[in-house]
């Protein structure tokens, strides 16, 4: 019985407003009944208007937090979030590699969908290299998949291509998100490549908010709090579409410009 309970560990920024990074996965982990641990590779400050500083934390602390996590709890699936830099990344790949903490969901956190740059230039090879083929799943947005495959995704071919060129990469599964720029748009659809070669589109309504901060963590965070729980991959990942769908549905008005979304949407009945 000791130590049973599903338990999830986010490796990854806080950001201070709560409403992305580490707080963000918190927020999920708890909303999925998972409990949730956390490595911090670095703090952000910042609000609903946008981020003002920023500071990686030491490796030889960050080692300290694997160390006594490992020690101590029975860690069934981990992600990472914002790795800052080629030193964090190899640290983290060292860490992660001498653990025993269960697939990993590697969200490739380069930069928020308000432009700011959480990952140096200088570490997307090593991301690509170390990290990416840890990967049991990879979750980049639509700029991060254009970043990391090097092409310009046009069409849905495109999209299918990257998706491939990284899994080629050792992604076992991809979850390749779609663009949600455009406002007349009325859906927002992923591409998803499963390691057994599965390909599919998911699909869910469009919601026309600014309260969106943090709309990657959680699908990434959500599709970690079910692997932990031992929901198949593909189930997972589907729950985690709706999951965050519901919560941009639901706003709540918090911060005065990019506000977060409504994590436990999905349990408040009041919404059904
Ligand atoms: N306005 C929106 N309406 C509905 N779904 C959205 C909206 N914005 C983002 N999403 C969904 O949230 C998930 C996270 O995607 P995205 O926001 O692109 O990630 P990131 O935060 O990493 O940039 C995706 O499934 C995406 O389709
Ligand atoms: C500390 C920290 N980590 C990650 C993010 C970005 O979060 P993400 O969900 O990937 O992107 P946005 O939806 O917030 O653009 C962050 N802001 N802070």
């Amino acid at each position: 019985m000791i130590n049973s309970y599903p338990q999830a560990l986010t490796i990854a920024g806080s950001d201070s407003d709560g409403s992305a990074g580490m707080q963000a996965d918190l927020h999920t982990f708890f909303a999925r009944g998972v409990y949730g641990a956390s490595v911090m590779t670095a703090c952000v400050a910042g609000n609903s208007y946008g981020i003002h500083a920023s500071v990686p934390m030491p490796t030889d602390f960050i080692d300290q937090e694997f160390a006594d996590l490992a020690d101590d709890y029975h860690i069934r699936a981990a992600k990472t979030g914002m790795l800052a830099d080629s030193e964090l990344i190899e640290d983290v790949v060292k860490n992660y590699q001498a653990a025993d903490f269960g697939p990993l969901v590697v969200d490739p956190v380069i930069m928020t969908k308000h432009g700011n740059q959480l990952l140096e230039e200088s570490a997307f090879n090593t991301l690509r290299t170390k990290l990416i083929p840890l990967a049991t799943v990879l979750t980049p947005n639509f700029y991060e998949v254009q970043k990391i495959a090097e092409m310009t995704i046009h069409n849905d071919d495109d999209m299918i291509m990257a998706a491939k060129k990284m899994q080629a990469m050792g992604a076992k599964n991809v979850v390749a998100k779609g663009s949600h720029a455009d406002n007349q748009q009325t859906t927002v659809r992923d591409y998803i490549l499963l390691a057994s070669g599965e390909g599919f589109w998911l699909s869910e309504p469009y919601h026309q908010t600014d309260r969106v901060n943090g709309t990657g963590d959680s699908l990434s965070a959500c599709i970690t709090a079910e692997l932990a729980k031992g929901t198949p991959m593909k189930q997972a990942i589907e729950i985690a579409k709706q999951f965050v769908n519901t919560a941009i549905g639901h706003p709540i008005e918090v911060g005065h410009k990019f506000g977060p979304i409504n994590h436990w949407a999905a349990q408040d009945r009041s919404y059904n």
